[in-house]
């Protein structure tokens, strides 16, 4: 396993998927999205037991703007959690290949988070405990039509993942990830057949703030599509999560407070920006 690290964002090879079954990840995603819209529609948000899951735009009330893109979202991971009925019916290989993408996924997760653990001289399950038992995993594809006036829309805000960590894999060809580094707005390059780790908020809290999560936001091509798909690993719902002791200490006291359901109830009080500023004690 190689790491580039780059202030949170990290970009990895070796991850033991070939290029061509990440040709078929992106490609099952595209067919969703080429699907009639009454077959998404049988996927909307909206209808599932969450408000979350399902086919559709984020939906914050006091989003003054949309994103400029269609999306879906949905938990891929306890299996058994999986809510069936959001998932599309008429596409043959969309099951097969996120169950295989999903195993692939959690495996570099687990190696992802005992590295981690290891680069703070933690116990290598540390973080991975930390997150409980039946930690969850969504998948979100980001599918972001060409759009005339590219420089007055955003494909996605401005945000902060609320994750443990995020596993993103680029569309092939168009660029439009962004990364906000001393208030400027860098690219992030395609490197063919990477996946790129984002820090999420809950890692931040967890890490006492040794590991920060990036602003980022997706821009969008007057003339191009571009597909992304984001899996988000993160704590399971129903557990505290807060700064590890061993990471707190006289020169650095707590910094975050205790937190539960982050990722369903922060992003909602605050949508733009990092609602991980919330938490700061
Ligand atoms: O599509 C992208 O490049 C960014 C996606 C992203 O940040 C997300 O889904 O959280
Ligand atoms: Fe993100």
């Amino acid at each position: 396993m190689i790491f580039s690290i780059n202030f949170c964002v990290i970009q990895v090879i070796n991850h033991g998927m070939t290029s061509l079954f990440l040709d078929k990840v992106r490609e099952v995603s595209r067919q969703f999205f080429e699907l009639p819209k009454e077959e998404k529609q049988k996927c909307a948000r909206g209808l599932g037991t969450t408000d979350t899951e399902g086919y559709g735009n984020d939906n914050y009330s006091d989003l003054k703007r949309n994103d400029w893109a269609d999306r879906v979202y949905l938990k891929v991971h306890p299996e058994d959690e999986r809510n069936l009925k959001l998932w599309p019916q008429k596409l043959n290989d969309f099951r097969n290949t996120t169950q295989q993408y999903t195993e692939c996924v959690l495996q570099l997760y687990e190696v992802i988070l005992r590295a981690m653990s290891k680069l703070v001289n933690l116990e290598e399950d540390c973080f991975q405990k930390e997150c409980g038992e039946r930690a969850a995993t969504y998948m979100r594809i980001n599918y972001y039509p060409p759009c005339p006036k590219a420089d007055h829309v955003l494909g996605l805000k401005v945000h902060s993942d609320p994750s443990t960590i995020t596993i993103l894999l680029q569309d092939k060809e168009v660029e439009g990830l962004q990364v906000l580094k001393d208030n400027k707005w860098f690219k992030v390059p395609i490197v063919p057949d990477t996946l790129l780790i984002n820090v999420g908020d809950q890692m931040e809290i967890m890490s006492n703030g040794i590991f920060q999560s990036p602003v980022h936001r997706a821009v969008v091509d007057s003339e191009k599509e571009r597909l992304t798909v984001v899996m988000t690993c993160r704590p399971n719902s129903e557990k505290e999560v807060k700064p590890i002791d061993k990471l707190v200490n006289e020169s650095r006291p707590v910094l975050y407070k205790t937190v539960k359901d982050y990722a369903i109830l922060y992003p909602k009080i605050s949508p733009y920006g990092r609602p991980i500023d919330q938490c700061k004690i």
